[in-house]
């Protein structure tokens, strides 16, 4: 009989991922531990920088890329699972790469954008923002519609320049990402590598948006998940409401977020409250653990610091669905693993 996390006890294992082993007191492995893939569910993954959250979100990648009837999809801010298209061992991993991701403007309500441009809504220059992004569709006919006004020049210049610093990003596009694309049956790695945060989010926000909104319209047969690497960057950002909406309401229309940080503490408590399934790696700053301690469940009779583990791929998982935890090593990755910290010894040639 095997576990699945999110399931209980499964003796086929159908529509689920292998996430690892059982990890004994003395480090000793014991039986396979599996991850539901059927159903929909919120997962944080969490630890210290080194630790693994990047080689675990890998892992659940992998898992996914294989599983039928869903449609994952990766957010890459490191650009290092561009190496899921790399052969694997044993079955293959679809992959389909998406380098230069675009969203269509109109996919950012006029809070959103004022927020993006870091303009207040309540400014010259942020009230026609506003205005613009509630009439328009494209950065070019919001530009339009803030030259059209009778709003002081000054404010109209400072508006303009805005946009204009938004259209510098390149991923504003009206005929951007939209689900039916994103919902193959392959993985979609999007690489958010080479932009700033403000577009970063923008486009996560775009992802998440036309994902959860694909499925509320019975758009895309296929369950999405998001995976998420570097989480905490979003939740500083426009892509946070498109978070908040998966978090809150991804579970009727089936739809899945997966967020990997170092910093749980600088997630939100939704993040972290409405999580069915956490995955704790290595953590010792205070603030993290506290935040983690807050929305520790009942049936868990010791603190969490006390079973977290030492050792990298080492993990906690506490299962919300089955009220169970576990003490688990994630199994090493079918693909090559692109985190990996350069070392100046190997640059020099002395390794
Ligand atoms: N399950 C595992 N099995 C074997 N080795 C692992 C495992 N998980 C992590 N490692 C090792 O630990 C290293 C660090 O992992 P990873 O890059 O995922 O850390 P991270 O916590 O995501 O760090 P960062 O915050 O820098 O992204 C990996 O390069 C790998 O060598």
């Amino acid at each position: 009989m095997s576990f699945v996390i999110g399931r209980g006890s499964d003796a086929e294992t159908v529509q689920a991922g292998r996430l690892g082993r059982y990890r004994a007191l003395d480090g000793s492995e014991g039986a396979e531990l599996f991850i539901d893939l059927d159903g929909p569910h919120a997962m944080l993954i969490v630890g210290k920088r080194g630790y693994g959250k990047s080689f675990t979100l890998g892992v659940v990648a992998e898992e996914l890329a294989r599983a039928p009837g869903v449609a994952p999809v990766i957010v890459d801010p490191m650009g290092v699972f561009g190496t899921l298209a790399d052969p694997a061992d044993g079955e293959p991993v679809p992959v389909e790469l998406i380098d230069d991701p675009t969203i269509a403007a109109a996919t950012l309500d006029p809070r959103s954008w004022c927020s993006l441009l870091g303009l207040s809504p309540e400014s010259g220059a942020g009230g026609l923002v506003w205005q613009a992004a509630q009439e328009s569709r494209t950065l070019e006919e919001m530009c339009h519609h803030i030259e059209s006004t009778d709003a002081p020049s000054t404010d109209k210049r400072a508006a303009v320049n805005h946009v204009d610093l938004a259209a510098s990003w390149g991923v504003f596009d009206p005929d951007g990402l939209d689900a039916t694309e994103l919902a193959s049956t392959a993985i979609s790695v999007v690489d958010v590598s080479g932009l700033d945060v403000a577009p970063m989010n923008a486009v996560c926000r775009g992802i998440g948006e036309a994902l959860y909104r694909a499925r509320i319209d019975d758009a895309i047969d296929r369950l999405p998940w998001l995976l998420i690497d570097e989480a905490h960057t979003f939740f500083d950002g426009v892509a946070e409401a498109a978070l908040h909406t998966i978090l809150t309401r991804g579970r009727a229309p089936g739809v899945s977020l997966v967020l990997a940080t170092q910093r749980p503490s600088a997630v939100s408590e939704t993040a972290i409250s409405q999580s069915d399934v956490l995955i704790s790696h290595r953590l010792t700053a205070e603030a993290d653990l506290n935040a983690l301690d807050a929305a520790q469940p009942t049936y868990m009779n010791e603190s969490l610091d006390e079973r977290l583990p030492t050792d990298p791929g080492q993990v906690v998982v506490i299962d919300d669905a089955t009220e169970t935890i576990h003490a688990a090593q994630i199994r090493f990755r079918d693909t090559p693993h692109g985190g990996e910290s350069p070392s100046a010894r190997e640059i020099a040639g002395l390794e």
